[in-house]
């Protein structure tokens, strides 16, 4: 992120948002929820707003697309928001992607915060400037980088969440300990999935994942480290949620990912079989598996063929050394992306 990011951590975030606030002059000031988190996490908020504008979108990943975009241009279009407002988008890494995108984009670019209301989104989302939304059934296919104003994190938010979504974002700490944390990587496993300590883990996820992000903002080298798991994550979220009654969340496709590129990690870059069990074994128990026939394999692996690190058509993905060290930049045949998804099924 850029110096200018104000990036705070905290349980009740409203009064920081509400001085943050009131130390800029913002024409105007639009939060952005989706149906779930206008419901449950903008009455923590309301009153501590100054005057302020709302606009409600559908709540899932299926609303992450450019229509749903131009109902948010719309919007703000009809508000008559100018250069000098501030968009405040409350929710999920939907919200924040999708609503980042909109501002990033509205009349060139206004302010914009990320509020992040999911676990995933507090350990990932919302930090890095990562924006955009899913096109012709590609993730993310068209977005931008560009940072927020300020990233204000409120882990009381998380009460609300249900269990599977906490679930879900637990996967982007398990990747970040797999890329960046072996002794965090030990840690984790310590402690029970219902007993781990949040804020903990967000501080945790947060440090590493904009160290990342500072040192390398528009993904040229080492930022792609923190796509372990998405070169065949993506593609078995993307085939699922064009199947509406299969969809997943994201962090449980990351985990499908990860287990598919650990394996390939095995074969290509060093990871022991010992370590690789052991994510596997532990990734499964979390996660459960996700049954995926051969027919939903050779529909998965030629959408890796879009993946942004890809270079000259070949797919490039990160493999792990060890646990806590990984490289970028690894090419992955077809066929053994092929393999890796069959092995999954029999693991
Ligand atoms: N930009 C990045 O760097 C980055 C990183 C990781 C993931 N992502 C993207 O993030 C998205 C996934 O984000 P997500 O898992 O937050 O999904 P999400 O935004 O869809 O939120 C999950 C669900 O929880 C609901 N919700 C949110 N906060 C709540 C709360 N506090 N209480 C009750 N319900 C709440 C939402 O309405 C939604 O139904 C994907 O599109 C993924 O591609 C982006
Ligand atoms: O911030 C990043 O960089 C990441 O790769 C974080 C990922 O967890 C996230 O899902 C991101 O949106 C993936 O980016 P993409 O470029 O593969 O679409
Ligand atoms: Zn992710």
């Amino acid at each position: 992120m850029t110096q200018t990011t104000t990036l705070l951590i905290q349980e009740n975030i409203g009064p920081t948002l509400a001085q943050w606030l009131a130390d800029r002059s913002y024409s105007k000031i639009a939060v952005l929820t989706d149906t779930n988190t206008q419901r449950d996490c903008y009455p923590l908020l309301a009153e501590v707003l100054p005057p302020h504008v709302t606009y409600t979108v559908p709540a899932g990943e299926q609303h992450k697309h450019l229509a749903t975009c131009q109902q948010i241009w719309h919007f703000l279009t009809e508000q008559q928001f100018d250069r000098h407002g501030v968009v405040l988008n409350l929710g999920g890494g939907v919200m924040g992607d999708m609503g980042g995108f909109c501002a990033a984009t509205y009349k060139r670019g206004v302010d914009f915060v990320q509020l992040p209301t999911t676990l995933l989104a507090q350990v990932d989302a919302s930090v890095g400037g990562k924006l955009g939304v899913d096109f012709e059934g590609y993730k993310n296919h068209v977005g931008v980088f560009a940072q927020p104003a300020a990233v204000l994190i409120g882990t009381d938010f998380l009460r609300t969440l249900p269990t599977r979504e906490l679930r879900s974002g637990f996967a982007e700490v398990i990747k970040h300990c797999l890329i960046a944390d072996a002794q965090q990587w030990e840690a984790l496993r310590q402690v029970p999935f219902a007993q781990q300590d949040w804020l903990a883990l967000v501080e945790h996820s947060v440090a590493i994942k904009s160290g990342i992000t500072e040192r390398d903002p528009k993904e040229k080298g080492e930022r792609k480290l923190l796509n372990f798991g998405h070169t065949v994550g993506h593609a078995v979220e993307s085939w699922l949620l064009a199947h509406p009654d299969r969809a997943i969340l994201h962090g449980e496709a990351i985990a499908v990912g990860m287990i598919c590129e650990g394996y390939l990690s095995v074969q290509q870059s060093g990871l022991s079989e010992a370590d690789f069990r052991t994510m596997q074994t532990w990734l499964l128990d979390l996660y459960g598996k996700v049954t995926l026939s051969a027919d939903d394999i050779a529909g998965i692996v030629p959408l890796a063929r879009q993946d942004k690190k890809n270079r000259d058509g070949i797919i490039r993905s990160v493999l792990l050394e060890a646990p806590g060290r990984a490289r970028y930049d690894q090419s992955i045949a077809e066929t053994a992306m092929v393999e890796a998804l069959a092995y999954y099924q029999t693991a």
